[in-house]
């Protein structure tokens, strides 16, 4: 496959469980700074796509190049480094520590040209972990104990965990199951925050949320993509109809 501009370019990427294609010759690309919501009805592979980029789940065949750098080759753990965030379901933060203690431990280790400076490099945590907080509307709950926080302040302080890594690819599976109305148009208010510098690929069943914050669609049915686009347009095709918006 050749070099592209894209951040993200997913080519003919096939997994299979058994003979059961859960995901079936798919191809997307997702621009820098581009906001991608995945839907579709259950079962329809969306949650594999994400597995698969993280290298979560092995692919049986095509390919998924980050900034041209084959990623279905890496490890979970190189691709992380190479700039891949992925944020589950359920929040897996340390409930028994501070805000800011959660925000600290997750600055990546060996990180910057101050590693042997500890004061310097104690600045530079510092730094991040504010501007952190202020992005995932934490600054002030910094002294408070997470397991004290509200569900949806615990899914925020998990996104800001993978934000101190400064991902280039963030992806969030249902950011919003459970949160409140207003909870919901403030993580809509984050998350177009924060692609303003990174790519964000995010799965969503809620229709008015993903209104509020999808740059483009992909619609997926078993394991295949039924349209894609902006969302007055995928919400306007017939198939798209039948088979996810007409439930
Ligand atoms: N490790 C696995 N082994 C076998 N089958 C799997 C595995 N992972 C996923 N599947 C199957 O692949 C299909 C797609 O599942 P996936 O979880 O990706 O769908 P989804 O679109 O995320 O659905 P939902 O909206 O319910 O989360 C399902 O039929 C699922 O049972």
């Amino acid at each position: 496959m050749s070099n592209t501009d894209f951040v993200l370019a997913v080519e003919d990427l096939t997994v299979s469980f058994d003979g059961f294609k859960a995901v079936d010759n798919l191809t997307m690309y997702i621009d820098k700074n581009e906001l991608r919501v995945l839907v579709g009805p259950n079962g329809a592979g969306k949650t594999t796509v994400l597995d698969l980029i993280c290298g979560k789940t092995k692919s049986t065949g095509g390919s998924i190049k980050f900034n041209n750098t084959e990623l279905t080759k890496l490890s979970e753990h190189e691709i992380v480094r190479s700039g891949v965030g992925r944020k589950f379901q359920n929040p897996s933060i340390y409930e028994n520590l501070t805000v800011y203690q959660n925000l600290e431990v997750s600055y990546p280790k060996g990180r910057g040209v101050f590693g042997s400076l500890t004061f310097k490099r104690t600045q530079e945590v510092e730094d991040q972990v504010r501007r952190v907080a202020a992005d995932i509307m934490l600054t002030e709950f910094l002294d408070m104990e997470s397991a004290l926080l509200s569900h949806g302040q615990k899914q925020w302080l998990e996104i800001g965990m993978l934000l101190m890594q400064e991902p280039e690819l963030l992806m969030l599976d249902e950011p919003v199951a459970g949160m409140s109305a207003k909870e919901r148009d403030q993580t809509a208010d984050l998350l177009n925050r924060i692609c303003q510098n990174r790519s964000v690929i995010v799965i969503e069943h809620d229709m008015e949320f993903v209104k509020k914050i999808a740059h483009k669609v992909t619609v997926l049915h078993q394991g295949k993509i039924l349209a894609e686009g902006p969302m007055e347009k995928v919400q306007a095709d017939e198939k798209v109809i039948e088979v996810y918006l007409g439930h």
